[in-house]
């Protein structure tokens, strides 16, 4: 199994005392599926996906992606799994501001060796960001800066691509072009791929489905 998270719990401190916000959260993923990750605001869908790819550790219950116990690893070890095993894509982006839109792209395929330039320009131009690559974050539309930031990890080629509303700020006709270009290459890769969204027509494209409410799985 790709992704194998069982019994997952997650509270955060708050005035009121802990907050629970994933209580007892189980899912698998194999190599290929994709899967996405439903339910209302605040039922604790970004902070699954920050705890399965490394960004934050749970109370209780284990998370183990492509073989690795993430429990045994430290914040360094964490850090090269998201290099080179998981790569997420973040609803704010984080593009880096000092470099053109073609380093972004390449930034994380070189980190994690897997650079090569004709795959990063088709990318690009998949993407619709041929017109682009020269310009630096701050000229682009969020749109536009969104889709850098899709085709900076999926450059890297991830085993395991998680997406927290990878199409929020595109319009319906760019999103749902974008999510099926993001399908055809996940299925090109034979990566796992699980994206958050409040996307009935996008959840409906996805191989399966995962429906939070209120911290455990409906
Ligand atoms: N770092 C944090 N510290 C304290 N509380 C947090 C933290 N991260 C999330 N929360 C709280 O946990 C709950 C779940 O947040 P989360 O972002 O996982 O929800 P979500 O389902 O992704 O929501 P949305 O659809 O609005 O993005 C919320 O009540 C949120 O305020």
């Amino acid at each position: 199994m790709l992704l194998s998270a069982k019994d997952v719990t997650k509270a955060f401190a708050s005035a009121d005392g802990p907050l629970p916000v994933l209580r007892g959260v189980s899912l698998d993923l194999a190599a290929g599926e994709t899967l996405a990750l439903t339910g209302e605001s605040g039922s604790g869908k970004s902070t699954l996906l920050h705890l399965v790819g490394g960004l934050d550790t749970p109370d209780a219950g284990s998370i183990t992606v492509a073989g690795i116990d993430l429990a045994g690893l430290d914040d360094g070890e964490r850090a090269a799994l998201r290099r080179t095993t998981v790569g997420v894509i973040f609803q704010q982006f984080n593009l880096i501001p000092s470099l053109a839109v073609r380093d972004n792209i390449a930034f994380q395929a070189r980190l994690a060796g897997q650079y090569d330039v004709d795959a990063a320009q088709g990318l690009a131009e998949r993407l619709g960001l041929t017109e682009q690559l020269a310009k630096y974050p701050e000229q682009l539309s969020g749109g536009q800066q969104q889709r850098v930031a899709i085709a900076r990890t999926l450059c890297a080629r991830p085993k395991l691509v998680l997406a927290d509303e990878p199409t929020g700020n595109l319009d319906e006709a760019s999103a749902d072009a974008v999510l099926g270009l993001m399908l055809d290459l996940v299925a090109e890769s034979g990566a796992g791929l699980m994206v958050v969204t409040h996307s009935e027509r996008l959840a409906a494209r996805m191989g399966r489905r995962l429906h939070l409410r209120a911290g455990v799985v409906a």
